[in-house]
């Protein structure tokens, strides 16, 4: 493999078990993320080794011009119309295929990607499965305008779902406010655990400086958990529970 660095061998493993999915004329949903990195990668050499025809929607500005300098067909999703599947890295996978995702602040994008999917495979290491949602800190992209109301407004969500006191950072890079692909900032939600996913989603939402939120409910199809021996598993969402309950030793 001609990756420029030595890639991370339980991403790599979930990259080429998701990349194998992908069939000639597919039109494609690319994510973001070091995982998603390694899957253009591994996507790019399948498609000159194969010469596949493929149309290809990037998530963020970064993944497009990886893809495009690899040599991949990268076009707007406007311009694709629909997608036949689209593959994402994750923060967090739980049981049930609910999603955090945004530690890249990507998720506003990734999330209309996937929703404009037929079916979507996310990509990850064994240290992204969780039990419960909410260790990782929940990324909330905010727009500029009112940011202090808007924060306000989220602790008064959180407070209203038993969360009171947890903290609401800024996202910064370079000791400023961190700015998304479409000029917006993060609010990153310190929980510790979210008890109520479907309920937190619904309550972020409903504030008008919220763009969108980084839980993916009900979102994912298949998740693919790569192993650092170059293995994989494989959890869908109807026989996941028991595919953890088989595989637990081994995966955590
Ligand atoms: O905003 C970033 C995305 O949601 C990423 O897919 C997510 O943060 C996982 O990234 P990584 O594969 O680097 O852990």
């Amino acid at each position: 493999m001609s990756m420029s660095s030595q890639p991370d061998p339980a991403k790599l493993a979930a990259s080429r078990a998701a990349v194998a999915l992908v069939r000639d004329g597919m039109r494609l949903g690319l994510g973001t993320g070091s995982t998603a990195s390694i899957m253009v990668e591994v996507l790019a050499e399948r498609v000159k080794a194969e010469g596949l025809a493929l149309r290809c929607a990037a998530t963020s500005k970064a993944t497009a011009e990886l893809a495009g300098r690899l040599g991949l067909r990268v076009e707007s999703l406007d311009e694709i119309g629909w997608l036949d599947l689209t593959i994402d890295g994750a923060d967090e996978v739980d049981p049930d295929l609910n999603l955090i995702k945004g530690g890249g602040g990507a998720h506003l994008r990734e999330k209309v990607v996937a929703q404009a999917s037929d079916r979507m495979v996310v990509i990850a290491d064994p240290g992204k499965v969780v039990d419960r949602l909410g260790a990782f800190h929940l990324p909330v992209e905010v727009i500029p305008f009112g940011l202090e109301a808007t924060k306000v407004l989220v602790g008064r969500a959180l407070e209203r779902l038993e969360l009171s006191g947890r903290p609401i950072l800024l996202r910064q890079r370079d000791g400023r406010p961190f700015v998304t692909d479409e000029g917006n900032h993060i609010l990153d939600l310190a929980l510790e655990a979210i008890p109520d996913a479907p309920a937190l989603a619904r309550a972020l939402s409903a504030i008008p400086g919220v763009v969108e939120h980084g839980l993916f409910l009900g979102i994912c199809d298949l998740a693919i958990i790569g192993r650092p021996d170059g293995s994989v598993v494989e959890l869908t969402r109807e026989d996941e529970g028991d595919a953890l309950a088989d595989e637990e030793g081994a995966l955590l």
